[in-house]
């Protein structure tokens, strides 16, 4: 599978059809949004970076025993309708209804009418949104992540913050917290955050930190595999652990969105670069 590359203001942006998915984001030659180099780019593999589309569950679904993890709309043949650069800035349009999705693993477990899209917009920031619409004349509910994969230049060094105080679910220890304080990294760390607003991912390597602002979602997920889990998948070279972290605007579990006929829901993130914020 190949991606087309296009310049931005800034850098340049690499796309997927496949899963509606920014691969890459590279302001000069630095990576903002990072993919792993042992990703396989194979039809029906999830690619290992950027940002993935999880919907409409997430990891196993809330019953624990779905499969593709994360959503059939990850591995999906997404339908461009638009690709245009103007003035510095790309932005991308694709769409997923039911009859794209009939050949396609996980779809047998949503038997619903509906239209998903995806925009993704970079100029000097970027922002990807994934706008969901029931077709159908039932109420049905989904549970949705944009995944995004931010290249760092050390995890063990990395700060975030905007979290503090707020209650997470913590999949490595299976069980709840508050966050008290700053967010830093010594360990694997799978949490599902109950947290709405903006998240600073600061990096003294690359001199810069990193604002994620996010709407229409509930829950923000911060992961990193760390030695071990990342040993143990195929698509994460060694020594790549480190140099990534993810910051996914979510609305999974009890905060699972329900449509009602005719509605619409968007869930949106957006990436900007700013000087090191010390503090
Ligand atoms: O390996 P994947 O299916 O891409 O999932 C990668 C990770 O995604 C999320 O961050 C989940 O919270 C993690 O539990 C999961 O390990």
């Amino acid at each position: 599978m190949t991606g087309r590359t296009h310049d931005t203001a800034t850098g340049t942006v690499t796309v997927h059809d496949q899963g509606a998915h920014l691969t890459e984001w590279r302001v000069g030659e630095v990576p903002v949004i990072w993919v792993s180099q042992a990703s396989e780019y194979a039809v029906g593999t999830p690619i290992r970076g950027g940002v993935p589309v999880c919907w409409p569950w997430f990891g196993p679904g809330r019953g624990g025993d779905l499969t593709p993890a994360h959503g059939f709309a990850r591995i999906a043949p997404w339908r461009l309708l638009e690709e245009s650069t103007e003035d510095g800035t790309v932005r991308l349009l694709w769409e997923l209804t039911p009859a794209d999705v009939a050949a396609t693993d996980g779809a047998q477990h949503f038997p619903h009418a509906f239209t998903a899209r995806v925009e993704v917009t970079v100029s000097e920031s970027a922002t990807i949104s994934l706008t969901v619409r029931n077709d159908d004349t039932e109420p049905w509910d989904f549970e949705a992540a944009l995944h995004t994969y931010l290249h760092v230049g050390d995890i063990r060094r990395v700060r975030l913050t905007g979290l503090e105080g707020t209650r997470y679910f913590d999949k490595v220890l299976q069980s709840e917290g508050s966050q008290e304080g700053q967010l830093s990294f010594s360990g694997e760390t799978d949490r599902v955050y109950r947290a709405e607003g903006a998240v600073q991912v600061h990096d003294p390597v690359f001199d810069r930190t990193l604002v994620i602002e996010k709407a229409g979602s509930a829950n923000t997920v911060v992961w990193n595999p760390w030695v071990d889990k990342a040993a143990a998948m195929s698509d994460f070279q060694d020594g790549e652990w480190p140099v990534m972290v993810c910051v996914e605007a979510a609305s999974v579990g009890d905060d699972a969105v329900r449509l009602e006929p005719g509605a619409e829901h968007t869930l949106s993130t957006t990436v900007q670069i700013r000087p090191l914020d010390q503090s």
